[in-house]
């Protein structure tokens, strides 16, 4: 048995508050996990997810029982936080209201797109727990008297959530119904951390302080977990009692890094290269995830999808749609840990990834290893400048389809020209990214590549978000 009682966080600091937002309390923070107990054998099979939480109630309105279902019991801050617009709406209705969002943005986009057949949102299998991967905000606030903190004077909350414009507030999101459970109890332990370690708080009011932001990475499959303190200045001597603290009560915390930046600016985006100021604090790097047979390992900086489960849906779905017959060439840019590199190895001649990104490329080619999948080449650079280069050095001339998944930015330099140079019979463009997808596509069309299919996968179950998959065959 671990002895909670010589470790940082002391029952006393614990509160109902602390209780009803973070969703632990003095019992449940300082208990051993037990493999008897139903909750934890739920854990112990991987179940990381909160969909088995029903709805809890229709609306009856005047035209009879609407089709709303109301998450309140399950989220606290619906309207306040303002992530997840349709998480109190039928989950059929999300899915057409996503599928017709498609339909009227390529409409908008013009008549590059009136041939293009728009299939219906491909549901996530998950449709509340789903978000493995999270970016958020950390805020302070103090509370003065009152009746629960008549003895203690002062005291200051942690606030774990998104910023909102509108009320120029952090919205602490609580036990967020949307992200894993694993997510919910590392930020439960996380505000009571930081409270009782003395951990600044950069906010921006006061424009002063260490922590900014946390991001939380989990696995839906091991339920392990990897955590950046994203901070002001590299103050380890603060951070450090912390990460340990947290890594020794959270078994699945694999590891805890501490990444510096320019106060106030924003870290962690994904068409940066972050991999270079990242310092773990406590733990290893490499968290293990599961993707149709495949395991993959990926560590803490390189790419991750937010949705494992309809990710899988999304490489399984390129796999069919190409039909490959053995033969092929495929090259898979910006792709990342290896995900759909690896999915279209097992039935392409030879599979070639390139990705920017040095960490990504190193958990390509160990997940390649990994799962034994010899046929996979990865190279490290920016797409545009690594085409140019294999083609010089005749590596590839050639290729029979060619993948795209771009950051943000889309497909930058003379991306698309290298592209269509290769030849391919297809090409198939995956994002979320809508203006940038259609800026592209209309690239690729002007350089005798047609899309013919559209189809959107819900990527993000009680938002707006979605992310579509484009295929395009050589006119
Ligand atoms: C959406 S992710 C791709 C994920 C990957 N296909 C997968 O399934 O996991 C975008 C990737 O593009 C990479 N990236 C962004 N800009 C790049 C560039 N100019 N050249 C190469 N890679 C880039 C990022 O490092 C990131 O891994």
């Amino acid at each position: 048995m671990k002895d909670f009682s010589k470790i940082g966080f002391s029952s006393r600091s614990t509160s109902s508050r602390a209780d009803k937002r973070g969703g632990f309390s003095d019992k449940t923070y300082r208990r051993e996990r037990d493999p008897r107990s139903p909750r934890d054998n739920r854990s112990e099979r991987g179940s990381d997810r909160s969909s088995d939480i029903q709805p809890v109630r229709l609306i009856t309105t005047k035209s009879g029982v609407s089709e709303r279902v109301m998450h309140e019991e399950q989220c606290r801050v619906l309207e306040k936080c303002g992530s997840c617009p349709t998480l109190d709406i039928s989950y059929k209705s999300q899915l057409m209201q996503k599928t017709a969002d498609l339909k009227s943005r390529v409409q908008k986009a013009g008549s590059d797109f009136s041939t293009v057949v728009i299939k219906d949102c491909v549901e996530s299998e998950d449709r509340l727990g789903y978000r493995h991967n999270v970016k958020l905000v950390v805020s302070e606030r103090m509370s003065f008297g009152g009746r629960s903190s008549q003895k203690e004077g002062t005291k200051r909350w942690i606030d774990l959530g998104f910023y909102r414009q509108s009320l120029n507030e952090v919205v602490d999101i609580g036990r967020c119904p949307i992200q894993s459970n694993t997510m919910n109890d590392i930020m439960g332990w996380l505000r009571t951390g930081i409270r009782l370690h003395n951990v600044s708080v950069y906010t921006l009011k006061n424009k002063t302080g260490l922590l900014q932001n946390v991001v939380i990475r989990t696995s839906r499959h091991t339920r392990q977990a990897i955590l950046i303190f994203i901070v002001t200045k590299a103050d380890l001597a603060t951070l450090r009692p912390l990460a340990r603290d947290i890594a020794e009560k959270y078994m699945n915390v694999q590891g805890i890094y501490m990444q510096v930046v320019t106060p106030g600016r924003s870290a962690q985006n994904e068409d940066e290269k972050i991999n270079d100021n990242l310092t773990l604090i406590v733990g290893q790097d490499l968290l293990e995830e599961k993707f149709g047979n495949f395991v993959f390992k990926f560590s803490a900086a390189s790419f991750m999808s937010i949705n494992p489960i309809i990710t899988n849906r999304i490489y399984s779905r390129i796999e069919e749609l190409l039909e490959l017959t053995g033969k092929e060439t495929v090259v898979d840019l910006y792709s990342g840990a290896g995900g759909i590199s690896l999915t279209l190895a097992q039935s392409a001649r030879e599979v070639i990834g390139i990705d920017h990104s040095t960490s990504s490329i190193k958990d390509a080619l160990r997940n390649a290893k990994i799962n034994e999948v010899k046929n996979v080449d990865f190279y490290e650079g920016k797409v545009d400048e690594v085409l140019q280069k294999l083609n010089a050095e005749k590596r590839l001339q050639k290729a029979d389809v060619v993948i795209l998944n771009p950051a943000r930015s889309g497909c930058e330099g003379k991306t698309i020209e290298h592209a269509v140079a290769l030849e391919p019979k297809t090409i198939v463009y995956l994002s979320t990214f809508f203006d940038i997808l259609f800026r592209d596509l209309k690239s690729f069309k002007k350089a005798g590549y047609e899309p013919t299919i559209f189809e959107p996968f819900d990527t993000a179950p009680g938002t707006n978000n979605y992310e579509v998959l484009c295929y395009l065959t050589k006119k």
